[in-house]
């Protein structure tokens, strides 16, 4: 059976740094996988790559069968790849309803204005912002500016849809919310990467995990044995981010890695 997703040897180096080190890896259809990692372990730069806003050093990707390492974002769109991005940052001009509406014709999942707006609306509804539908979008606050990026994104149709912590700055309430969305959306048939930093949802959603180090990927199964991974337990326990997220941790009462 082909994959989803075939990530193979990929290399993305900026100036002497290498941010991601030969990774490969593979995503098949209704998996939903963790993308867990320190801060600048390489992730945000991974999805980057997967959705053609960098072009690999050296290295493929390849995506329901077809080589797409050098295909622009708004390719990426229309060939069934959407992602939310770390740093929320909605049309600001636009409303709510506009934002989503956006998506779908960047990504050509919508012929018309109309079709758009009407499909946004649905989207709307399904993350539960369809009372601030005709609100500026810079109005929403950080909760629902993170669901405004899920709608953008869903929008957009999408078969592999990248989540890049989507999660982070929500409460508990609102991360059980989340939670049940992800959850909904793979049960849709969409194929989830999930970039994350919280353990719980990491969890209790992956069925796998993939960990990146240094941009390499140092250890990928299943979320149980990745996490009791000396390597992966070396990896986090020798740096700083841990201790930084153990205190969060305290503080919120969700565990963090
Ligand atoms: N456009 C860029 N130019 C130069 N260096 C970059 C660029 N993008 C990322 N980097 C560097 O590449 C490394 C990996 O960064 P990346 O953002 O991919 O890490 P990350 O795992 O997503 O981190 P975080 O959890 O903090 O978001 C870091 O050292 C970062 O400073």
């Amino acid at each position: 059976m082909s994959h989803l997703l075939e990530v193979r040897n990929l290399s993305k180096s900026f100036g002497g740094l290498q941010a991601t080190k030969d990774v490969s890896f593979t995503l098949d259809e209704g998996e939903i996988v963790g993308l867990i990692g320190p801060n600048g372990a390489g992730k945000t730069t991974l999805v980057n790559l997967i959705t053609g806003v960098l072009s690999p050093s050296a290295g493929s990707i390849v995506f329901r069968g077809r080589d797409v390492s050098r295909q622009r974002p708004w390719q990426a769109a229309r060939s069934g790849l959407a992602r939310t991005f770390q740093i929320v940052q909605p049309f600001p001009q636009m409303t709510v309803l506009e934002n989503v509406a956006a998506g779908a014709l960047f990504a050509g999942a919508a012929s018309s204005r109309a079709q758009a707006e009407r499909e946004a609306m649905e989207h709307l509804e399904f993350v539960g912002l369809a009372d601030q539908a005709l609100r500026p979008a810079t109005a929403l606050t950080l909760p629902s500016r993170k669901r405004l990026e899920l709608a953008k994104s869903l929008a957009m149709k999408p078969k592999l849809l990248l989540l890049d912590e989507v999660n982070a700055g929500l409460n508990t309430a609102e991360i059980d919310k989340a939670l049940a969305l992800m959850r909904t959306i793979a049960a849709r048939g969409i194929t989830i990467l999930l970039i994350e930093h919280l353990m719980k949802v990491v969890t209790s959603l992956s069925t796998r995990v993939l960990v990146l180090h240094h941009g390499e990927l140092i250890s990928q199964g299943a979320p149980q044995a990745v996490l009791e991974d000396p390597k992966v337990v070396e990896a986090y326990l020798g740096s700083k981010f841990a201790a930084r997220l153990a205190a969060q941790a305290q503080e919120t009462g969700v565990e963090h890695v």
